[in-house]
Parts: structure tokens; sequence; C-alpha cells
């Protein structure tokens, strides 16, 4: 984890030590602070209340800026805690039906291939559908995730019907005695209303099989594109329920804080966290931990 947001902690780190070399911050020490906390992608709210927090504290002359990184450590956790909810997905409902979504390149193959991984390490009977039918490569893709981890897998050929492909996941996890039935979805469509309509035809069809299904919708957001992930949550929020967030890449940009942003302004429990390609990359989120590592100090 520390490794994985390493390029976030040491841009915050760099601002961040300049300001922190006295036993108590004065106006123009929380501004510079605010605007640090602002560059470091958490967003102006996420900012503001970090650094009151902090104004109200002391640090030691000798030791300021460890203390005071340990202090914003905690106030970064403070934003996340409400957000972490570790989701265990061979528990509840079987199969547990979890449909991912998310902008094109964000990650869903990969992590629904992260996840198919762990899931069959630890024992679980996994089936992939392949119901992004945009892109042939997708496919072929978690097939190769699928083989590799033994999973059951569902797919048709590309540019087929989505919805065919989800409700014959769901029928084949049922009939497999599935524990879990992960789903792909395309992210590629032109606008709002096709995605909603796409999105909602899925859902439809694999209600014909589990009238409770998806039990999960997840949507995976790519952490380099900083700011503009708060808009796509928006964006999926308007179109369909979502159940919990998978942040993918930290491990290649600067703009980790802005799962900060996020945690402040959604109320929508973050659930894993990738910082590399490896399945073990795909991490539980845990407030604490990510904030330490954000900050640049070690895990306790
Ligand atoms: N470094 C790093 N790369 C990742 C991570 N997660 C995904 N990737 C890479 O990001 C790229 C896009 O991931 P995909 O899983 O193909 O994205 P997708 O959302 O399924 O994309 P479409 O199929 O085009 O909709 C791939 O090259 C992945 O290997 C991560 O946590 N860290």
């Amino acid at each position: 984890m520390f490794d994985g947001l390493r390029k976030s902690s040491a841009k915050l780190a760099d601002s961040f030590t300049s300001v922190f070399t006295k036993e108590r911050l004065d106006a123009s020490d929380i501004a510079e602070l605010e605007e640090t906390l602002i560059a470091s992608d958490m967003g102006a709210a996420a900012a503001a209340r970090i650094s009151t927090a902090l104004a109200d504290q002391r640090f030691s002359k000798e030791n300021g800026a460890l203390e005071a990184r340990e202090a914003l450590a905690i106030e970064v956790a403070r934003i996340l805690k409400s957000r972490e909810a570790t989701l265990d997905l061979t528990d509840g409902p079987k199969p547990r039906i979890v449909l991912v979504i998310g902008v094109n390149g964000s990650g869903k193959t990969t992590t629904i291939g992260k996840l198919t991984k762990n899931l069959t390490d630890a024992g679980a009977k996994v089936v992939i559908g392949a119901a992004d039918t945009f892109r042939a490569a997708a496919i072929e893709q978690l097939k190769v995730w699928a083989d590799r981890a033994g999973a059951s897998f569902v797919a048709s050929t590309q540019g087929a019907d989505a919805a065919g492909v989800a409700f014959e996941t769901v029928r084949r996890a049922k009939q497999e005695g599935a524990d879990v039935a992960l789903i792909d979805t395309a992210g590629r469509l032109q606008n709002k209303s096709e995605l909603m309509a796409e999105l909602a035809k899925i859902i439809r069809v694999m209600r014909k099989v589990d009238e409770d299904a998806p039990h999960e919708t997840l949507l995976v957001l790519d952490a380099t594109v900083g700011q503009n992930a708060l808009s796509q949550v928006e964006n999926f929020r308007s179109v369909t329920e979502i159940t919990g967030l998978v942040m993918t890449k930290l491990d290649g940009t600067a703009k980790g804080g802005v799962l900060v942003a996020l945690a402040q302004r959604h109320a929508i429990p973050i659930h894993f966290i990738g910082v590399g390609e490896k399945a073990e990359d795909l991490q539980t989120f845990d407030a604490l931990t990510f904030s330490r590592a954000l900050v640049g100090l070690n895990a306790q």
C-alpha cells in the first residue's frame, strides 16, 4: 500500500514539510496547507475541514513535521472511515450477483479478474460474465483471468446483446451452485440515456432468473483521472443505484487524494483499491492504512 501510493504521498510531502516547521500554525500556514491539500485532489470541502482541524493543534519544535503528518493522517482517516466497508462476496445470498460498471478503461475487466483470482484462491466458486460485448479484447482478457483462476466463463461474440450474456451468467451461476457471479459491462455508450437503457435492460433481464439481482453494483473508477472521478460517480448514480466503489490505478498517479474528495462528497462505501496489475494489488479499502500511506507514513 505504501509503495502503491508513493506518487501521491511524494507530492503531498514536498509541500507539506515546508509548512510544518513550527509549533503552531498561523493563518498563512493554514492557507498554505489548505492549498496543498486542494492541489493533492482532496477537494475544497475536505481540505477546509482538515486544515481547520489541524489549526487547533500544537506540534513540537523538534518533531513538528512528523507529528503534523500523523495528525494529518488521522484527519484524512476521519473523513474516509465512514466509507470503509469490507465486502465479503462469499457471504450472503448464493450466488452473490455483482454487476461491475464504469467508463471504458477504468479497470473493470482487470478488477473482475483480480476479484476472481482472490475468490477462487479462497475456495469460492465463481462465474464470470463478459457482458462488455463492445470490445473483443475485453472478452479475451477476461477469459485469460477466468482460465487462470479456474472460474466458469460466459461470453458471446463482439456486438452481441449484453443483457443476454448477463442472463446466461446468472442462470449458469445458479445451475452450477456458484458462490459469486461477476458481470463485466461496457462503459462506452454514446450518451446517458443509452447507458441508462443498457443497464436497465441488463438488470431487468437478470431479474428473470433472480429477482434480487444484482446484489451489488460496483462502480470502478480510475484514480488517474483525478477530479473527473467525481463527475463519473454523479453520472452513474443518476442512471443506476451504486452499492460500492472500487478505485484503481492508485499506483500510477499522484492524484490519490481524490478518494478523500469522493468520500467527502458521496455516501457510497469504498470496497477495494487497486495499486498495481496483479491480483494481490486489489486490496480491501482500509481508511487508516490508506490515509497513512497517502501522507507518506508506513502502516502501524
Ligand atoms: N497500474 C495499474 N494498472 C491497472 C490497475 N487496474 C487496471 N489497470 C490497467 O488499466 C488498463 C485498463 O484496464 P481494463 O481492466 O482493461 O479496463 P476496462 O474498464 O475493463 O476497460 P474497457 O474494457 O475498455 O471498458 C489495463 O492495462 C489494466 O492492466 C491498477 O490498479 N494499477
